[in-house]
Order: structure tokens, then C-alpha cells, then sequence
């Protein structure tokens, strides 16, 4: 018996009747025992309807979540009740509920209400010792069946497919969860695609790399799995975007594959919609004989598919994308990030897990513990890659990739994917890749012309009351807005301090509680906090609909860094805006943002041209140099009162170091008379004396490693 059936327990007793349980094609015919466990439990749970409570929650009441945790905690911020949708229940409930719920996910769509009562049952209702194996098991007595077939009873609903001798057998249809899933035409929450979507066919594409497939044109002609293809039709895809096209053909013909593509260009289908196809084709692997579990040892998951992320976030995102691109079939998606329960995550992976999301941290964990085998892996995929091979993370994946028992490079399919892919990392990257294709979508690291981009000046302690200007002239029409801070310290302060000025604002960074950044996150998707400020832990991937403001309070100093921030808006095909506020203390990133801005067809303020032109002047100010009273960019008029356009005349006038340049800069380009740029801003007068540069400007006071809290 096939161990990834996940038909009813009652449709499958019936169905087994005619199936001959000894054919397994694609697997070894172990002749390991089943693990008592399966059958054990399936007798404590006895008959159907029986709700399993996890040991954790025995003899708790109902209103506490999973994590034993009482609902009510401190948030911040404001408006951050639970949504509707979730009814009051953190996502580690969800994670609980609905049979295709059992990954949670971070939205409030993740339940499925009408099977509970089956999908909470331990071993179904055979019962006992000859019942159908919860876990995976291999040949074992009892009907437990080999690894691949029926015997995952434990979580199973009547819209999960099977792999029955050699076929696979989509679920049923279920509406409520096609609902769920994918939402009705007009939804708010889900990602329309925008009136630029064709354009996305206009960017440049380039192919590198021996005997690359010919790009598809349209889903029609690609091929893929016709389950995958309704799964595809029903998230009211028409067409795939340029990545799309070229990476399903390339997917398909098993060859490895690096893809740069602009933020919101529907990467994550690039990877998904190859991984599903080969798997909705060729059915659950194979275990590896030296890997199995065995009756004395935990059971493991052996996933066909290891996606990593690096945040929770975006982590449970690919999770939910992969729940709609999976719906009725015999895969099992399934998310373990650090920050929730690992108890939990390791009841999700027990119950079968098919396509892993991790980050890599929680994943090195359980490892370790031996929950996981990496033995069957076909497909590895680092999402934002990137970031997954820089300093911080490369150490983590060099030991998932080589430090266990995952299949080399050579008997695997490697695929890379991100907006930005810095040269060094291009080649450390390609440690991890065989006879790869090369592809590119635009540069790699250009922005999306989808993206309107501003580049304010302001200085730091103005920053507030410009923030503020824009906020009340925002025309929102539930349009939602996005701040981008450097530091966590910076993101609670800024959130109170917009709340304290009555703005409906939530914040996300990673020294909040995992519970406390998912409802964050749930707040503002839903437009219940229709601002949210962030650190770098949201900057990449987030798939948020409607998100048509970003601005930078602080710019990144790296410019990959700016390009994902800002492509959280102007997604699949959408217009969006970003604001930047920029001074002294972002001069490392002007020329880039320069060049970035040019290529995007965006306008270059003018003064931005000069900061870049004197931008070896720039940050000696504060060393005494240049600064000391002469050349103030400032007191050449930018800023300066009698320039009018430029505001208020600046706080502390000309001369306290700058030495921008002794250009006249009056009336850059597109400024009216508003308060913004001007705004007591001072390019070359420094009331702390300090110029260009100084100390206070963009340092590290406050600044607390992004990473150290991405997990
Ligand atoms: N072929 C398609 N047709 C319509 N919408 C699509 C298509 N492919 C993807 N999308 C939608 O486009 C949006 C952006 O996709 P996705 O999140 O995969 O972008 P991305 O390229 O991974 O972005 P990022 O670089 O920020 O991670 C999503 O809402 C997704 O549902």
C-alpha cells in the first residue's frame, strides 16, 4: 500500500478492495516492519470521527491556541485582532485544522472546514494493528504498505489525491477550498494581475548555457500535468510570464537553472510549476534503502522537493502558493520555520510531507533531530538565492546541501532564483549547480518600470513630519503602504510614533514574536493597519496585494537591497509607487540608484546627479576636510529660503561642512513648492557641525544586523 493515498479512509477501503497491494512500481518492496506506531495509533483513535487532541492540548480548554498560549498578548500596534477569517486563531491553530489545512500558511484562508473530524483521526478506521499505517511505512505487516502509497491515513481529506499502482488519482473537487485557495474574481486579497501584465513580455530576455529548450509561449503548449494545468487555470492564470516560460520547459527537461527576474514576475511559479509537473508525472519516489525509519527510530519525511527562503514569511507564502498548485493532488506541501512550535511542525512532517519549504535554520534542526532525510530530494531550490548564499546563510547551506544525505549535483535538479544576483555570488553559486542554464529577464537587478521612483532629500530629523506630509496626502482608495526602516529599534519607535498620530500602523521585524509578526502581517494585508513598517525581514518576496506605496524612511545601503524593498509593490503586471527619503548618510548607494533610476526610465532628480558627481566630497565633511564653511552645497541655494522651491530656508543655514559642490541648484527638476525636499533640510549646513558624513548620518547607532532576526 502506497503510503501517499490520501483518499478517504472510507473511499480507500473500497478502492483498495480492487487493488493489488504487492504492485509498487517505482519503489523498493522493503522488507522493513511497519512501525508499530501506525497501526497502534489507528486503534487508539479508534473509529472515525474520533478528534484527535495533541498532547499538548489534552485537557486544555478550546479558547487557548496550540501553543497553549492565551490569545490575548501585547501588540504595538494598532488593530491587530485576528481577522475574521481566522476566527481568532493564531496560524499554529490552523496548522491544526482542515485536512489541505494542515500547512497553515499565513493567511486567514487556510481552513477547510468541512472534513475535520476526518482528518483528526490517528490511523483511521481500520483501527488497530492490521489499519492502515499513519506514517510512512515500508512493507510492513498489516497493510502498511510501502512508502508512496495509501497508508498516510492521518490528515487525509476527500480533495487530496493518491498514487495508486502507478496512476495518479486527483481528489475530489471541493468548493469551499477552491475558494480558499484561490478566491473569487474580485478578491482583495489575492494579486490581480494589472493592466502592464503583456509588458512583461517587451523585457529582454537571455539565455545562457549549452542546449538550453526552447521557451514556451503559452500554458496550452507547455505540457504540463493536466491536474497542474487546472490547478493553473483555476488561479485565473492566462498566461506565464517571460521566467515562466522559459523555466518550465527548462525544468522539464531536468536541467539545472539560475533565473533572474524582476520582483512580482511570477517566479514563484517558475519553480513551483516544474517541480509539480514532475512530480504529479512520476509519483512519489523511491526511499532510499539505508534511509528509512525503522520500528525503533522517529519516522522521517523524505521530500521530493526542498525549497529554501529566508524568512518565515515568505516561507509560509511559497507554502501557500504550493497548497494551491497542489490542490487534489497526491502531494503534500509542507513549511517548517524557526520561530513556531517545532513540536507541531514535526506532527505536519509525520503526516507527510512531499514538498518542503524551510528556512534553513529550522530545517538544520531537524535534521539533526532526524525528522528529515534529504535522501529523496529531486528538486533543491533556493528562493532569493542570493541572500541564501551570502555570508550569512551560506555556512547553513553548504551543510544542508553537503553535509547530509542529500543526492549530489549530479543526481538532483538545482534551481536558483532572484531579482538580484550579485557577480561573487553568481560564481560561489555555481558550486551548487551542474550544466546549468543561465537566464535573465531584464538586467539582473533592474527594477520593474511597473514601479514609479522617488527619490526625496531629507534629513534625518525631518524625516517624521515628511513621513507624516505624505501619509495625510496619500489618496489611499485602500491602497496600502509600506515603510521601510534599518532597525528594529527604528520600526517600534516609528509604529508608535504613527499611531501616537492616530495612523492605523503595525510593525514587522524579527525581535517580535513569530505570532506577533504573522498578525502584523495579517493586519495589513487585510488593510485593517493599512501602514506597516518594516525592516529588511520584509523586503524580499512578499506577495502582498495592493501594496502601492513603499518608502524608504532609511535607504538600504546595498542597491539589491532597495530593488527588492521596493518591488513589493508593482506586482504581476501592477503600477505602484516608492518614495525615498535620501541624505548624507545613503551617499554609498547614489550612483547605483543613479544608474538604477536611469535604466528604469525614471527621473533623476537633479540634485541627485550632483551628490554623485561630488560624491568624492561627499562624506569628508565630517572628517574636517572640505566641509569646514566653505562650499556648502546648501548655501549655493539647495535649500537655501531665497530659492523658494526648495523650502523652508533649512534649519541651521549654509556652511556647517557639506561641500557639495558649488553648483547653483535651484528648482531641481519636478519640485513645487511643497515642504518635502526643503523642509528644514540642510545639504550642506549641519547644525552638529559635523558635515557630510558626520557621525550621526547613517551610522550604525541603533543598527542591529537584518539578519539577526530573519529567522
Ligand atoms: N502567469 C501568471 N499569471 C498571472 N499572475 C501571475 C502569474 N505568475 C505569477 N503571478 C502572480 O504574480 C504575483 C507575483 O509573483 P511572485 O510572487 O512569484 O513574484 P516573484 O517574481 O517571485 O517576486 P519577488 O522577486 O518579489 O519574489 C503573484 O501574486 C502571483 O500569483
Amino acid at each position: 500500500m502506497s503510503a501517499h493515498n490520501d483518499a478517504p479512509i472510507a473511499d480507500l477501503n473500497q478502492s483498495m478492495a480492487g487493488m493489488n497491494l504487492s504492485k509498487n512500481n517505482n519503489r523498493p518492496q522493503g522488507n522493513r516492519p511497519a512501525p508499530n506506531r501506525g497501526g497502534g495509533r489507528g486503534g487508539r483513535g479508534g473509529a472515525n470521527g474520533v478528534r484527535y487532541v495533541p498532547p499538548h492540548l489534552r485537557g486544555k480548554p478550546p479558547t487557548e491556541d496550540a501553543l497553549g498560549v492565551p490569545a490575548v498578548e501585547r501588540t504595538t500596534s494598532w488593530n491587530e485582532a485576528p481577522l475574521p477569517g481566522n476566527a481568532g486563531q493564531p496560524a499554529d491553530v490552523r496548522l491544526q485544522s482542515g485536512g489541505d489545512n494542515w500547512n497553515g500558511g499565513s493567511r486567514g484562508a487556510s481552513m477547510e472546514p468541512p472534513y475535520p473530524q476526518r482528518t483528526q483521526t490517528w490511523g483511521g478506521n481500520a483501527g488497530g494493528r492490521g489499519g492502515m499505517a499513519r506514517d510512512r511505512s515500508w512493507g510492513g505487516r498489516g497493510g502498511g504498505g510501502t512508502y508512496g502509497g495509501a497508508g498516510r491515513s492521518f490528515g487525509r481529506s476527500p480533495s487530496q489525491g493518491a498514487w495508486i499502482d502507478g496512476q495518479h488519482v486527483p481528489g475530489q473537487s471541493n468548493p469551499n477550498l477552491e475558494r480558499q485557495l484561490y478566491g473569487e474574481p474580485e478578491d482583495k486579497d489575492r494579486q490581480a494581475t494589472g493592466i502592464n501584465f503583456e509588458k512583461y513580455d517587451d523585457i529582454p530576455v537571455e539565455v545562457s548555457g549549452q542546449n538550453s529548450p526552447d521557451p514556451i509561449t503559452t500554458f496550452e503548449e507547455s505540457n504540463l500535468d493536466p491536474l497542474l494545468m487546472s490547478n493553473i487555470m483555476l488561479a485565473r492564470y492566462k498566461s506565464p510570464t517571460p521566467v515562466q516560460k522559459y523555466s518550465i520547459p527548462i525544468g522539464a527537461a531536468g536541467r539545472d537553472l539560475m533565473a533572474c527576474a524582476q520582483t512580482g514576475s511570477g517566479k514563484t511559479g517558475g519553480f513551483l510549476f516544474p517541480i509539480l509537473h514532475y512530480a504529479f508525472q512520476t509519483g512519489p519516489p523511491a526511499i532510499p534503502p539505508t534511509t528509512g525509519g525503522s520500528m525503533y527510530r522517529s519516522p522521517k519525511a523524505f521530500p521530493i522537493a526542498l525549497i529554501l527562503a529566508p524568512t518565515r514569511e515568505l516561507a509560509s507564502q511559497i507554502n501557500d502558493e504550493c497548497r494551491k498548485f497542489s490542490y487534489r493532488a497526491w502531494t503534500r506541501p509542507c513549511v517548517v520555520y524557526g520561530g513556531a512550535d517545532i513540536g507541531q511542525q514535526i506532527r505536519q512532517l509525520d503526516r507527510g510531507c512531499d514538498v518542503l519549504i524551510a528556512t534553513p535554520g529550522r530545517l538544520v534542526d531537524l535534521l539533526e533531530r532526524g525528522r528529515v532525510s534529504l535522501a529523496a530530494v529531486h528538486f533543491f531550490v533556493l528562493d532569493e538565492a542570493d541572500r541564501m548564499l551570502d555570508m550569512g546563510f551560506e555556512p547553513q547551506i553548504r551543510r544542508i546541501v553537503e553535509g547530509e544525505d542529500m543526492p549530489d549535483v549530479h543526481n538532483r535538479q538545482t534551481l536558483m532564483f532572484s531579482a538580484t544576483f550579485p557577480r561573487e555570488i553568481q560564481m560561489l553559486a555555481r558550486d551548487f549547480l551542474k550544466d546549468y542554464v543561465f537566464l535573465t529577464v531584464g538586467r539582473v537587478g533592474s527594477t520593474s518600470e511597473n514601479i514609479t521612483q522617488k527619490v526625496e532629500y531629507v534629513e534625518e530629523e525631518d524625516k517624521r513630519s515628511v513621513l507624516l506630509d505624505i501619509l495625510i496626502a496619500e489618496t489611499r482608495e485602500g491602497g496600502l503602504t509600506l515603510i521601510f526602516v534599518e532597525t528594529k529599534r527604528m520600526a517600534d519607535i516609528l509604529c508608535d510614533f504613527l499611531v501616537m498620530e492616530n495612523f492605523p500602523a503595525t510593525a514587522i521585524h524579527g525581535d517580535r514574536t513569530q505570532r506577533e509578526r504573522e498578525r502584523a502581517l495579517e493586519s495589513f494585508r487585510g488593510g485593517r493597519t493599512p501602514i506597516m513598517v518594516a525592516t529588511a525581514v520584509a523586503a524580499r518576496g512578499l506577495d502582498i496585494p495592493n501594496v502601492t506605496h513603499v518608502i524608504n524612511y532609511d535607504l538600504p545601503s546595498d542597491i539589491d537591497d532597495y530593488v527588492h524593498r521596493i518591488g513589493r509593490t508593482g506586482r504581476a503586471g501592477n503600477m505602484g509607487l516608492s518614495t525615498s527619503f535620501f541624505n548624507r548618510g545613503n551617499k554609498n548607494i547614489v550612483r547605483s540608484l543613479i544608474s538604477l533610476l536611469t535604466e528604469a526610465n525614471q527621473e533623476v532628480p537633479q540634485w541627485l546627479n550632483v551628490v554623485s558627481r561630488e560624491n568624492t566630497g561627499f562624506g569628508r565633511g565630517g572628517r574636517g576636510g572640505r566641509g569646514r564653511g566653505g562650499g556648502s552645497f546648501r548655501s549655493q541655494g539647495y535649500g537655501a529660503s531665497s530659492s523658494g522651491d526648495w523650502g523652508r530656508g533649512g534649519r541651521s543655514g549654509g556652511g556647517g561642512g557639506g561641500a557639495f559642490g558649488g553648483q547653483d541648484l535651484r528648482k531641481p527638476s519636478g519640485r513645487t513648492s511643497d515642504s518635502r525636499m526643503g523642509n528644514g533640510g540642510s545639504f550642506g549646513g549641519n547644525s552638529r557641525g559635523s558635515g557630510f558624513g558626520g557621525p550621526s548620518y547613517g551610522g550604525n547607532s541603533g543598527f542591529d544586523d537584518p539578519r539577526s532576526g530573519w529567522f
